[in-house]
């Protein structure tokens, strides 16, 4: 009963051992063989592809994640993903526009659901795999328990078999069958007056709020020399730097210089990157952080919490801390309320001298049609929005 749908998919069965073999789980087949026609969904329901460039629809998708998509635990706060920051998630380079799936209420009606993949290469156990990575699974409120978000799921994945694709990624803060890596999120206080107005934080035993804020204070510059904004100039060099810093990880992207411009190059409200060029004119460092704001449910003074989340950060001159510790600075800079990090990649070196505080959940990552063992959150180098 516990997992009715996932246990007809192509993931290893909770209960089974993790091994040291690393394959698929299906027959191999071809795009011919995928069924061409889109699963049935339930009765007053059909199938719309979205078009993200669409001032209409991306405002529909907006505002059906901003009321219905993923919450803390304590259903306090929910993710805001901005209109800018979805066109930025929705169209890497090479994105399928077909893969920007939607339901609605027939007849052109309600957007009530909506699951989305973009294509991208990732290299597992030294193996590289062209995959979809898979987010958005998002089921209206009042429709869930309808078993809308396993038709969701099947059909992706049918739209992804049919380009020849036969492997995805994804992150849940759910245990689903069955995670390759379970890893922690950290936070630090950037304006901890406001986190714990909202109840994100709270005041440490015999702390007082002046101590509180002092404690968190940062400087209000960059303390490495060199430090500026990435510009497009920067895009082959960055490149090389973390194209060659995400080799020492068991699971990574590859990307081109076209997906670094992408996904590095500053949006302002969506991403943000930096890197440090020294006395030669040469870029040594790169840090860089995406937006992420959370609406906060019910609180009469405070709508919006700021957060900043780690994203691809390289130091080759300087120690990882000072160079996070330019981050933190850079994101107070922009006036971040926090800023959020995983346990992975190199991170775990600098968490707790730089007075992050770890949080209540963790992020599950999986992979789709491949079996393989189990992965420390260090070996885990690849970042989702
Ligand atoms: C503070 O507002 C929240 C609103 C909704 C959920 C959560 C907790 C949570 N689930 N956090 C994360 O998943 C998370 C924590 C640290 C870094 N990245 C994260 O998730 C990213 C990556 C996966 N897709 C969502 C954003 C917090």
């Amino acid at each position: 009963r516990e997992h009715a749908f996932w246990d007809t998919q192509p993931v290893p069965s909770m209960s089974s051992e993790y091994g040291q073999d690393s394959g698929p789980l299906d027959e191999v087949r071809t795009p011919e063989e995928v069924r061409a026609e889109p699963y049935a969904l339930p009765d007053k329901f059909e199938w719309c592809t979205c078009n993200v460039d669409d001032e209409h629809e991306i405002q529909e998708i907006y505002s059906l994640l901003t009321e219905n998509y993923v919450e803390d635990d304590d259903s306090m706060f929910r993710f805001d993903y901005s209109i800018h920051f979805l066109r930025w998630a929705l169209k890497p380079p090479e994105f399928l526009r077909s893969w920007h799936l939607g339901v609605r209420v027939q007849g052109g009606g309600k957007l009530v659901g909506f699951i989305t993949g973009i294509p991208a290469h990732i290299r597992v156990l030294e193996k590289s795999i062209k995959m979809a990575e898979i987010n958005f699974l998002c089921v209206h409120k009042r429709l869930r328990s309808k078993r809308l978000a396993p038709v969701l799921i099947k059909e992706i994945t049918r739209r992804v078999n049919r380009e020849n694709i036969w492997q995805a990624v994804y992150t849940a803060g759910v245990v689903l069958p069955r995670p390759i890596s379970e890893c922690r999120y950290w936070h630090r206080s950037l304006n901890p007056k406001k986190l714990i107005e909202v109840g994100f934080s709270h005041l440490g035993a015999r702390m007082t709020m002046a101590r509180t804020i002092k404690l968190y204070k940062v400087p209000d510059a960059p303390q490495i020399a060199g430090m500026r904004e990435m510009k497009k100039e920067d895009v082959g060099r960055v490149h090389r730097l973390v194209a060659n810093y995400l080799k020492k990880f068991t699971l990574h992207p590859e990307f081109t210089p076209a997906e670094i411009e992408h996904w590095m190059l500053p949006r302002p409200g969506v991403v943000y990157c930096y890197v440090r060029e020294n006395e030669k004119g040469e870029v040594t460092d790169v840090c860089s952080f995406y937006s992420l704001p959370s609406s906060i449910l019910g609180h009469p003074k405070h709508n919006t919490l700021r957060a900043a989340y780690s994203y691809w950060n390289v130091a080759t001159t300087v120690p990882l801390q000072d160079l996070m510790f330019d981050a933190l600075i850079l994101a107070r800079q922009q006036d971040f309320d926090v800023f959020n990090a995983l346990d992975i990649m190199e991170n775990e070196s600098f968490l707790k001298d730089l007075k992050f505080g770890i949080g209540d959940g963790y992020l599950q990552y999986y992979l789709y049609n491949w079996k393989c063992p189990r992965i420390e959150p260090r070996g885990i180098g690849l970042v989702l929005l």
